[in-house]
């Protein structure tokens, strides 16, 4: 009998380690992982490579074929620490603004707050490079996500949140990747997810000592329980709606270099 066997992607990040172990530990879930950063998650379900993916919520409106599923996600109700602008001015004094090339959602969300938010202008470009940071012009702010950012802190005389900044403009908390399958994937598959995903975030202490995250210079464990909120409620889906219905699009040019 052949078997087949399901494929899904997932972020490479720090935060979907306790996903990650729920899909490895949880007995009837077989699956092939593909971990990769955000922009390549969406890439890879658009382009048929997986049928249930975490992909960022901003590329959710353009996939047509996908349907939400689970009760969890990436998300913040606060401070979510790893998604930040950083500069060394006020937000409102800057011009360029470089976005981390492997975002959908936050580069969006960057513009979202800097027209309606601090209401700026800056010009958008993107940025592959992280060497970039070093070689800060005046009026220059960069997007930075995911784990790379705790070798940031402190770096910047600013540093925005912008989860935190989502919060204080909207009321709202946000909800930064989804997890979508294809439409008409076989429901047993999505119900075994949703049980690996449930294991998993409660087996969140366990997942930071098996990927050696104990072992870290910063609270890995602090950051999944405290920053990090998975639970895709509501308030999330009420704020994605707010987010996709906002009508603001980046388009950021090539690095100027
Ligand atoms: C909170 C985070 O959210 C990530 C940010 C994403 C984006 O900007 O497109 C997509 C997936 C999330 O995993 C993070 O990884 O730091």
């Amino acid at each position: 009998m052949m078997v087949i066997v399901p494929r899904i992607a997932a972020v490479s990040y720090l935060n979907t380690i306790p996903f990650i172990y729920g899909i490895g530990h949880e007995g009837n879930l077989r699956a092939e992982l593909l971990l990769s950063p955000p922009a390549v998650c969406a890439k890879n379900f658009a382009e048929h490579k997986a049928d249930i993916a975490l992909v960022p919520a901003a590329a959710v409106p353009s996939l047509a074929d996908a349907e939400i599923v689970t009760e969890y996600c990436i998300g913040a109700a606060g401070p979510v620490r790893t998604v930040v602008l950083l500069s060394g001015e006020p937000i409102e004094t800057v011009r360029r603004v470089f976005l981390d090339a492997h975002s959908l959602t936050s580069v969006q969300l960057a513009g979202y707050l800097l027209a309606k938010h601090w209401k700026v202008s800056p010009e958008y470009y993107t940025m592959e490079d992280y060497a970039q940071l070093d070689h800060a012009l005046p009026g220059d702010a960069f997007l930075l996500i995911g784990d790379k950012v705790f070798d940031y802190e402190g770096r910047f005389a600013y540093s925005y949140d912008l989860a935190a900044e989502w919060k204080k403009a909207t009321r709202l908390p946000f909800a930064f990747a989804v997890w979508i399958a294809r439409k008409g994937v076989d429901p047993d598959l999505t119900e075994g997810l949703q049980h690996a995903l449930t294991f998993g975030i409660e087996h969140t202490y366990e997942a930071v000592l098996e990927y050696g995250f104990d072992r870290k210079p910063y609270d890995a464990y602090g950051y999944l329980t405290q920053n990090i909120d998975y639970i895709f409620d509501n308030q999330k889906h009420k704020a994605l709606q707010k987010f996709w219905n906002s009508g603001i699009k980046v388009s950021p040019r090539a690095n100027p270099g």
